[in-house]
């Protein structure tokens, strides 16, 4: 009887050692698994534009959603995406954008995009209004940015071509365990051209007119 007692104790013992490590591993994989990317490299997907922001006469901050409010976008730290659009005669045109938005932004991606008067893609940017679809595929671009990878970036940009450069600044100033170190210099026709000024710290910033 005595026997039959401890048998059963130590059964349920086991068990709930069982249940235990089961638990404990659902939950290390729950929070170290990283949420799935919705970018696709073969085909377009429509992304819903929520917020429009003008910041200059010809500079806006388009806000997209992702499907669900936990998705993230999925792109590399240093790559860029091609977006989709409508020229202003109706003629299909395709063109590489960097979000400004990192994976850590979750549920939303961000292009600022700075619309030329007779860009093709530009005009396409000029006609969207909040509820429209904007047809987004990638990733795109050979480089990809890990922690720590160089003791130190030179970054030379003009222009748009700030978005790159600020996305991997944006990765690395928000990584407390990445070291490298950032040289950058942005090259701007006028004042008024400066894209992300007020996102760009004057600590690590060489303006250049
Ligand atoms: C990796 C990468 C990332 C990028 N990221 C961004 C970003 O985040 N934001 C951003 O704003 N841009 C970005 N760009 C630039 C972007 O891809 C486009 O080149 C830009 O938006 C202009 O495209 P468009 O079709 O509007 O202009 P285009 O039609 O290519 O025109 C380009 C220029 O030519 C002029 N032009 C066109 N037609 C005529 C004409 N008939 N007569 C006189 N002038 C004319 C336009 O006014 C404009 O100045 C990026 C580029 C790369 C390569």
């Amino acid at each position: 009887m005595e026997s039959l007692q401890s048998h059963r104790v130590e059964m349920i013992s086991i068990a709930v050692a069982l249940v235990a490590i089961g638990a404990g591993t659902a939950f290390y994989f729950y929070i170290t698994k990283k949420p799935k990317g919705f970018l696709d490299p073969e085909n377009f997907k429509e992304y819903k534009l929520v917020k429009r922001t003008e910041l200059s006469h010809n500079v806006a901050k388009f806000k997209f959603a992702l499907p669900t409010p936990n998705s993230v976008l999925g792109l590399p730290i240093g790559q860029h995406m091609s977006c989709r659009g409508k020229d202003n005669v109706g003629e299909e045109v395709v063109k590489p954008y960097t979000p400004t938005t990192l994976d850590s932004d979750i549920g939303y991606f961000e292009l600022v995009i700075k619309m030329y008067p007779q860009g093709r893609m530009s005009q396409h940017f000029r006609e969207m209004r909040e509820g429209d679809y904007l047809a987004v595929k990638g990733p795109k671009g050979r480089f990809k940015y890990q922690p720590n990878q160089v003791r130190a970036f030179g970054m030379i940009a003009g222009g748009t071509g700030i978005t790159p450069m600020f996305q991997v600044t944006r990765a690395i100033l928000e990584n407390p365990d990445d070291k490298t170190n950032i040289h950058l210099i942005y090259a701007n026709v006028t004042y008024e051209d400066i894209l992300l000024k007020v996102n760009l710290s004057l600590s690590f910033l060489c303006w250049m007119y």
